[in-house]
Formats: structure tokens, sequence, C-alpha cells
């Protein structure tokens, strides 16, 4: 079912300094940073040959990734993303196989755009996953 790996996000404590390591010593094209309120996170976009790299800080009193960046204060890897070609059918084929669909399970515009959903790490190897409808 899942298809391309979208993106890779890491939370960083530093968006700044994330930005210039990425562009000045891995030589990587960085967009500005987004802010993106409904999701609690500022954005800084990476962009790959083959895919992306999100640099995530929180925005906001209640950033969902507050909790992350405390116990890890160096910041680290957070979640990854991949695309789907339905995600209401993604969706329901997560809760058909018990897997936990985070939030009132009801997709939200993500940083492209698109409908995306998070599944429990718990469920998932110990990894936050992302869907992102393609
Ligand atoms: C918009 C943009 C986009 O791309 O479109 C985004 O991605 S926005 C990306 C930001 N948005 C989100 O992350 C939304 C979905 N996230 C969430 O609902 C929540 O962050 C959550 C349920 C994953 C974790 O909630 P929380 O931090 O309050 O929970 P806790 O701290 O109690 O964590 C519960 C257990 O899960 C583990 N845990 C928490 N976060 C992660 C993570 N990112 N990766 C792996 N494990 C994790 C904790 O270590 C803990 O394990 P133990 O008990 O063993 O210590
Ligand atoms: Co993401």
């Amino acid at each position: 079912m899942i298809g391309k790996l979208n993106h890779v996000a890491i939370v960083v404590p530093d968006l700044p300094a994330a930005t210039a390591l990425y562009r000045d010593t891995l030589g990587a094209a960085v967009s500005q940073p987004v802010d993106l309120p409904p999701h609690g996170v500022t954005v800084v976009f990476v962009t790959l040959p083959n895919t992306k790299i999100e640099l995530l800080h929180p925005f906001g009193e209640k950033s969902p990734i507050a909790g992350f960046l405390e116990k890890n204060p160096s910041g680290g890897i957070h979640h990854i993303c991949y695309e789907v070609d339905d995600i209401l059918a993604a969706r329901d084929r997560m809760k058909e196989q018990g897997a936990r669909v985070l939030g009132d399970g009801e997709p939200k515009i993500g940083a492209h755009d698109k409908p995306v959903l998070f599944l429990h790490p718990k469920d998932f190897c110990g990894t936050l996953v992302e869907l992102e409808q393609a």
C-alpha cells in the first residue's frame, strides 16, 4: 500500500543553525522557514533528488514536538512520511489492522497542502509514521 518516501523529519533545537548546516556544510537546497500553526511546527524544507528532509522546530504553546525536544535536547529523527494513493482507505486499513491513528482520525492538511495522518510510534517499530495523500 505505501508508496514513495515523501520525507524524513528531524526536530532541531536551533532552526537557523540547522538550516545553515544543511545549506552550507551539506550543500543542500533549503527553503525559507514556514510556520504551520495548525501543526504547531515551523518547518524548513530540504530538497534532495529523491526525497525531502523537513527540519522541524516547535511553533506556539502546544506543539506536538515540544516533548520530543525536551527528551532529545540536541534534536533527532522524529518521523518518516510515506505516500499513499487514498488516505481514507489507508486510515481504514490501519484501523482494521489494529494500528492507532493519532488525533481525531481525520486527515489534516499537511506541509505540502495534501491530507496527512499520523500513526502511533509504538505500533510501528518505535517510529512515528506520517501518511500523506500522493
Ligand atoms: C505538518 C508536517 C508535515 O509533514 O505535513 C508535520 O510532519 S507536523 C509533525 C508534528 N506533528 C505530530 O507529530 C503529530 C503526531 N504526534 C503526536 O500525536 C504525538 O507527538 C505522539 C502521540 C507521537 C507523542 O505524544 P507525546 O509526545 O505526548 O507522548 P509521549 O512523550 O508520552 O510519548 C509516548 C511514547 O512514544 C514515544 N515517542 C514520542 N514521540 C516519538 C517519536 N517521534 N518517535 C518515536 N517515539 C516517540 C515516547 O518516547 C514514549 O515512549 P516511552 O513511553 O517508551 O517513553
Ligand atoms: Co511530516
